[in-house]
């Protein structure tokens, strides 16, 4: 295998020939089956608090789009829920399908989200660095966010307008001033399980944290449904008088479908899809708040 990705040749079924972790016993995501989850009373809400000044920049490295965090001190934390001490936010990033049908990592009962939100955190209080607590059982935790095809989230805009100066792999952009909790559902009730990053090279060091409650997105498929119904209604071709600013908002998810998992000097390829399938639970529990 070459380079890791998702595509047939060198996709999720492949990375076990690089990565023999793809095999462990604590890998990621996995499919939440909601009867066999435990209530645990011992679990705390979870208490995010981040600065908005530690936003640095967005950028695609090829397998998503990413906003990185200054976490050279502890400015924006995560504690509370399951975690003991405080859990830096290093980036946050997202997971998408080629079509709304699939799209999220994780799955409740089956069901896959159209995309899923990362927000990724390391234990600044036991481990120097990201990349030492990355190694640690301990070392990282992840908080997941469905998002749902629905309304056009107006917080996910802060995100979407920016992703086509970042098209091609390695292109970075100033991205500050921006607080993730603005992407957070409601509530935040949560299930919890020990797991692995979803991405080579799938370290088994990731307290998971996800939230019950979807946010939501809109994409161009449920858009051109909508706009088709009314233009039935109105009987007018009514789409090509929508103002382009409109037309750009009912696309949230297609710019994410945009970007290039190619560098400027090979050949164009959309990053069409970049979620990796449910993995063995292998006797592993899963709590809730
Ligand atoms: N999906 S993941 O949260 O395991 C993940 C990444 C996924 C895609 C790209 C970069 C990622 C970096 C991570 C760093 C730490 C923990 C998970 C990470
Ligand atoms: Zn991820």
């Amino acid at each position: 295998m070459l380079h890791w990705g998702y595509d047939e040749h060198n996709g999720p079924a492949h990375w076990k020939e690089v990565f023999p972790v793809a095999n462990g016993d604590r890998q990621s995501p996995i499919d939440i089956k909601t009867e066999e989850t435990k209530y645990d009373p011992s679990l705390r809400p979870l208490n995010p608090n981040y600065d908005p000044a530690s936003a640095k920049i967005i950028l695609n490295n090829g397998h998503s789009t990413s906003v990185e965090f200054d976490d050279t001190v502890n400015k924006s934390v995560l504690t509370g829920g399951p975690l003991s001490g405080t859990y830096r936010l290093r980036q946050i990033h997202f997971h998408w399908g080629s079509n709304d049908e699939a799209g999220s990592e994780h799955a409740v009962d089956g069901m896959k989200y159209a995309a899923e939100l990362h927000v990724v955190h390391w234990n600044s209080e036991k481990y120097s660095s990201f990349v030492e607590a990355a190694r640690q059982s301990d070392g990282l935790a992840v908080m997941a966010v469905f998002l749902q095809i629905g309304e056009c989230n107006p917080q996910l805009n802060k995100i979407t307008d920016r992703l086509d100066t970042i098209r091609i792999k390695g292109k970075r952009a100033l991205f500050t001033n921006f607080d993730p909790s603005c992407l957070l559902p409601k509530s935040l009730d949560y299930w919890t399980y020990f797991g692995s990053l979803t991405v080579p090279p799938l370290l088994e060091s990731v307290i998971w944290i996800v939230l019950r409650e979807p946010i939501s997105v809109c994409s161009e498929q449920s858009a051109f449904v909508r706009l088709t119904a009314m233009r039935m209604d109105l009987g007018l071709t009514f789409w090509f008088k929508i103002p382009a600013s409109q037309r750009q908002d009912i696309v949230q998810l297609a710019k994410f479908r945009s970007l290039l998992s190619t560098a400027e000097d090979e050949v164009a390829c959309c990053l069409l899809r970049n979620y990796r399938p449910p993995q063995p639970l292998k006797g592993r529990e899963v709590r809730r708040n």
